[in-house]
């Protein structure tokens, strides 16, 4: 054997080895998301629920926003209060949440306008002030797109245990017309879905801060939301320094039902770019095993390595990775749909076919890196997390 076939049968066994954690996570994501998401709950008796403050950063309007935010009035339980948060006067969400304040007298609702400054995140900016004010313990915080049923805080509250600091819910989305909107379900059924659940599923930390439920008193023991201002992944920070406290991570098993009013390919994958230069910042060991974690990428790549240690055809092999792994997000998708998929096969097959391709560009612009847009600001990350707001 000379050094080059030695190093080539090493490469081969370690792909093989890699291809077969993959499935390993498939397995974990269908297992685990089958028996967590959607299941009834055994709700608290009422005495044991504790008061909810919820926290809601706005910024402008979409046309779901009226929807969405009308949907925390009608929130089945029985202590909580709702917390709006804009960041300066002229800001049109204003009108929509003063009307929808006159229209429900009975919710214990305030509008807060003006940010206090303690970093870079935007949305941290304008969550302190509410957050300072809230009355109760359990806090929970909303981004502007999330709608949700009359259970669901109730559903959320039910997960948190006394050994759990923070309830994460998964991010999936509301079916809305057009291919944009297919497109993200299809994403964050599929991919995003198999890593957030089998994460999860072994604890590891894979948060996403768009509907969370956390103890204000755990937050304040590490220094209190201020110190979360100098990341743009607050999220992954603030579940982080719950875990080091020795708490877990619970997770709702109520998806977070995104409903924003403008959909676009465009947006979102600027959303994906900036999510995965955020985490190859801080978290590095992800910049291979992200690429190597995709579909095609694993195909391409076992495809070569059973031909070369097995001499098995490299086509077969490619087609049938494809196929498994399609009917496995397939499956996936339905289960967090909880039913049959809102679109046709066919549908299914072009937006995650055109997932599976875009994440090339995806993951070539995160590599390039480059500043980050969030909502009309720029910033660029520094290796660890921070960030600092930059002109372009
Ligand atoms: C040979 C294959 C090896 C596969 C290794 C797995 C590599 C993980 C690949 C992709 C990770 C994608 C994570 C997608 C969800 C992240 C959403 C997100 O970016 N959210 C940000 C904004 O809200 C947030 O600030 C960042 C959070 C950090 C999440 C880190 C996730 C790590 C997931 C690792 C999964 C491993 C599961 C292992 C199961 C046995
Ligand atoms: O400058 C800002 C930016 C955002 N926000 C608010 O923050 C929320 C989320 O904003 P977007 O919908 O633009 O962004 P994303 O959905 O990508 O954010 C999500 O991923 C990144 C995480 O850091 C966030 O916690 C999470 O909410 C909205 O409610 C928005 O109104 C601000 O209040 N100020």
């Amino acid at each position: 054997m000379t050094v080059v076939s030695v190093v080539l049968t090493v490469l081969a066994i370690s792909i093989i080895g890699g291809w077969l954690f993959s499935w390993l996570m498939h397995f974990l994501a269908l297992v685990y998301g089958k028996y967590r998401l959607h299941r009834p709950i055994s709700p608290p008796s009422p005495e044991d629920l504790p008061g909810v403050t919820i926290i809601k950063p706005l910024t402008g309007v979409d046309p779901n926003l009226f929807t969405n935010l009308e949907s925390f009035f009608n929130l089945k339980y029985p202590a909580f209060e709702l917390l709006f948060s804009v960041q300066d006067e002229s800001d049109a969400a204003i009108m929509v949440v003063q009307k929808l304040i006159d229209k429900y007298p009975t919710v214990n609702a305030k509008l807060f306008i003006g940010i206090k400054y303690v970093g870079p995140n935007g949305k941290i900016n304008n969550m302190i002030r509410p957050y300072e004010a809230a009355k109760y313990d359990h806090i929970v915080i909303s981004d502007s797109g999330i709608l949700v049923q009359p259970d669901t805080l109730l559903e959320m509250v039910s997960f948190m245990k006394p050994d759990v600091g923070m309830v994460l819910a998964m991010p999936y989305c509301v079916e809305r017309d057009g291919f944009a909107a297919m497109y993200e379900k299809v994403f964050f059924g599929t991919m995003h879905a198999r890593n957030c659940l089998s994460a999860h599923s072994v604890g590891i930390n894979c948060s996403t801060g768009m509907f969370c439920m956390f103890r204000k008193d755990i937050i304040e023991e590490t220094g209190g939301l201020d110190v979360y201002g100098k990341y743009l992944a607050e999220d992954y920070f603030l579940a982080d320094a719950i875990t080091k406290k020795g708490y877990k991570l619970g997770l709702c098993n109520q998806p977070a039902m995104q409903n924003s009013g403008q959909v676009s390919i465009t947006d979102i994958h600027k959303r994906l770019i900036r999510w995965g230069s955020l985490r190859r910042k801080m978290l590095p060991h992800l910049v291979l095993l992200e690429p190597i974690s995709e579909c095609f990428v694993q195909g391409f790549a076992i495809s070569l390595s059973l031909s070369y240690l097995f001499d098995i055809s490299p086509m077969v092999v490619f087609l049938l990775h494809v196929l498994v792994w399609f009917l496995s997000d397939y499956t996936l998708m339905g289960i967090c749909e909880n039913g049959p998929l809102p679109f046709s096969k066919f549908e299914f097959v072009s937006a995650w076919l055109l997932r599976e391709l875009c994440t090339i560009y995806v993951m070539l612009q995160v590599q390039m890196g480059g500043a980050v847009t969030w909502r009309n600001k720029n910033y660029h990350i520094y290796w660890g997390g921070k960030v600092e707001e930059v002109r372009l």
